[in-house]
């Protein structure tokens, strides 16, 4: 590794010393790049034959930052002095403070630690497309190498601000309008135009504040806030590599053309997306006016991309010409992927499949989206399981950034890898997960809202409870999103989930006598909130009544007398069951390791990052503790709370949740 990992200085006939960092794939700051800088610096200020000297990274790419790697290395050990002296001693002292002038010739990006180090050169050139930000919020932490001190100067303080605590990237164009650039120009001319920015001078800036920024930077950086969102970090990347699929020398096949079956909701925003990253879409509906409310929808999905800014009209005009609705398969002989995405009935799902069977070229990938029935029972009646795989969006699936990519025993792994690929090429984040009901993230979440229904049944208020949650960090507590979601997805998915997971459920009909009631959430405006055009969901005080009558058939409260709960006890009552079933999903190998559930939690569900995800977040609490908070509440309530044997036997072994299975051990044994 190391000999990848070096700053290399040359010198030439001009007297510019140009001093590259090289650590494929981002150059990232790792303390061996931070000693050759500081090496490289020492000389080329000793040189008599240096002038100059210009900074840049190889392979196109300025610099991604300090190595995150070190973070993981300190939350381990508590150990600070892993971190190396940067800010003073490298940036102020020998860069800024250095007798000869430094440019930074940036290409590609320049990111936290990477941009901080040109902020303490006397001049920065770049090419006009190059990344510029200062994204180490999303890591828990501050700028630690003098970025919260020179980039106001350079930008002014609002702009600065912005870029900090929104983390938010610019490119070298409007850094160049905001004086964060001194010079624009093509890759080609780099070199020649940092030598004239030389020319034309240098700024310096103090050191003041810099010594306060490097106290509070420590600080944060032991905070558990860093240790999640490091966490957080490297979990969404791994969740891509996929053994036995990833590691195997299989390359992904271009995909051009994709059908999507169903222009409701799910497929049109399914659509919405492939069309965004440039792929060619077939929808297909059932008949001409739900083909025409299909299109209609994906134009003002694609007109709201317009509205928030992160679409262009052309591009919108692009998009929608890469779209042909069809009323049959005729358009379907030369697609690459189907994405079914219809109503949840088991035979039509059927029929649609072996239809596709037939028309479809043999290579193409055949996916449905559901979200619950099982894959085997999907492709039943083909003869070609080992294409068939779950391709579960999140709705709206245009804007959530999760897909849930579902395999079963069949499925091939080129079909697994070409799905990773168009997840990735459409900007999703791809997590991989078993077959089973619910996959990953609805099954895990499954006790979530049927905690919140207990809760309400042994005397607790819904508002309360809501608000106990999204203080947590939810956007929001269990029974507005039952609301959003929609009662029919509720009742559609209770018998699948009695009958998969038997006594563990909590059987409710709070959701039946909503409905019997005239209520049904944010689609008629009255649910337990109430929903005006532009105006906030309010608590809606006359839900008492659908409560009261949910509590007196639910016979759960003793002596009809409302439980006192402390917000902690239902924090804990409703997470620690979801925590139990990610124990199974985990048992059953349904994810590959526990931080897929960590990233599906949190993308999935909107769990909030900075506790790391479900799985992160337990261990900070511990097996032990977890496990005997069920054990108490399953003998008062009953198989809801029953502990899992894999929560059971960590807890008895001290164990993280998190530690591999069994199974995944010899997993990474045998490919090792
Ligand atoms: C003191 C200082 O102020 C503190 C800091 O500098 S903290 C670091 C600040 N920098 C950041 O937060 C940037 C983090 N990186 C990113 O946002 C993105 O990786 C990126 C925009 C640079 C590139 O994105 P993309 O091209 O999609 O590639 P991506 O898959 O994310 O990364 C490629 C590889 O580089 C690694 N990587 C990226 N940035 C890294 C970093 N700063 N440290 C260590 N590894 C890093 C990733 O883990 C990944 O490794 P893998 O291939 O083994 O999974």
């Amino acid at each position: 590794m190391a000999g990848s990992i070096r700053v290399t200085m040359e010198v030439g006939a001009d007297g510019v010393a140009v001093v590259t960092i090289c650590n494929p794939p981002v150059n990232a700051l790792h303390p061996i790049i931070i000693q050759g800088l500081k090496e490289k610096y020492a000389e080329a200020m000793d040189r008599d034959d240096v002038k100059a000297i210009v900074l840049t990274g190889a392979g196109g790419k300025f610099c991604g930052g300090f190595d995150i790697n070190v973070f993981t290395e300190v939350h381990k050990t508590g150990n600070l002095s892993l971190m190396p002296d940067v800010s003073v001693e490298l940036v102020s002292n020998l860069i800024e403070g250095g007798k000869k002038p430094s440019v930074a010739a940036i290409q590609g990006l320049a990111l936290g630690g990477g941009l901080e180090l040109t902020m303490g050169c006397h001049a920065r050139i770049s090419t006009p497309e190059a990344q510029l930000g200062l994204p180490e919020l999303t890591l828990g932490i501050i700028p630690g190498f003098g970025g919260t001190q020179r980039l106001p100067r350079l930008v002014g303080l609002p702009k600065a601000i912005e870029m900090m605590l929104q983390s938010k990237f610019i490119k070298a164009k409007e850094g160049k309008e905001r004086g964060l650039v001194d010079a624009l120009c093509s890759p080609d001319d780099l070199h020649q135009g940092c030598l004239d920015v030389v020319e034309e001078g240098v700024l310096f800036g103090g050191r003041a504040g810099v010594l306060k920024e490097a106290k509070v930077f420590k600080e944060l950086v032991l905070s558990p806030t860093s240790k999640a969102l490091v966490h957080a970090f490297f979990g969404q990347r791994l969740t891509t590599k996929v053994p036995g699929v990833t590691d195997v020398q299989l390359k992904p096949r271009k995909i051009r053309k994709v059908a999507v079956i169903g222009g409701g909701l799910m497929g049109s925003g399914i659509a919405t997306a492939l069309l965004v990253s440039n792929t060619s879409v077939v929808l297909k509906e059932v008949n001409p006016q739900f083909l025409q409310r299909g299109q209609k929808m994906i134009a003002a999905n694609l007109e709201g991309l317009v509205k928030r800014g992160s679409l262009t009209k052309d591009k919108m005009n692009k998009a929608m010409s890469l779209l042909k609705g069809a009323l049959d398969y005729s358009d379907f002989k030369d697609v690459d992927m189907v994405i079914e995405a219809v109503i949840e009935k088991i035979h039509l799902k059927q029929s649609i499949f072996s239809d596709i069977e037939k028309v479809c070229p043999p290579h193409c990938i055949l996916a449905t989206n559901t979200s619950t029935i099982n894959l085997n029972v999907v492709g039943e009646k083909t003869n070609c399981q080992d294409r068939i795989i779950g391709a579960h969006f999140f709705s709206p699936a245009h804007i959530m950034p999760l897909l849930e990519i579902v395999r079963t025993e069949k499925t091939s792994p080129q079909a697994i890898l070409d799905l990773i690929t168009v997840g990735k090429m459409i900007k999703k984040v791809p997590v991989v997960v078993g077959n089973c009901t619910g996959f990953a993230v609805n099954r895990t979440f499954f006790p979530y809202t049927q905690g919140s229904h207990l809760l309400v049944s042994i005397g607790i208020d819904v508002f309360r409870i809501d608000r106990v949650i999204s203080s947590f960090g939810m956007p929001m507590g269990p029974f507005q999103l039952q609301d959003l979601a929609g009662y029919g997805v509720a009742l559609a998915v209770k018998d699948i989930y009695v009958s998969a997971f038997g006594t563990r459920n909590f059987d409710s009909d709070l959701v039946d006598l909503m409905v019997a009631n005239g209520r049904q959430g944010k689609s008629n405006g009255k649910g337990y909130y109430i929903y005006e055009k532009g105006g906030r969901p309010k608590p809606d005080p006359s839900v008492q009544l659908v409560i009261d009558e949910y509590r007196r058939h639910a016979k759960m409260m003793p002596g009809g007398k409302p439980v006192t709960l402390t917000d902690q006890d239902i924090l804990e009552m409703i997470f620690f069951p979801v925590v139990n079933e990610a124990c199974r999903v985990m048992d059953e190998n349904v994810v590959i390791r526990a931080s897929d559930l960590d990233i599906a939690s949190i993308l999935g569900m909107g769990f909030p990052k900075y506790r790391g995800g479900l799985v992160f977040w337990a261990d900070t609490i511990g097996a032990p503790y977890i496990h005997s908070k069920l054990s108490k509440w399953a003998e008062i309530y009953g198989d809801f709370f029953k502990p899992s044997s894999y929560l059971e036997e960590r807890a008895k072994r001290s164990l993280p949740l998190s530690a591999p299975t069994t199974t995944q051990q010899a997993s990474t044994r045998s490919r090792m």
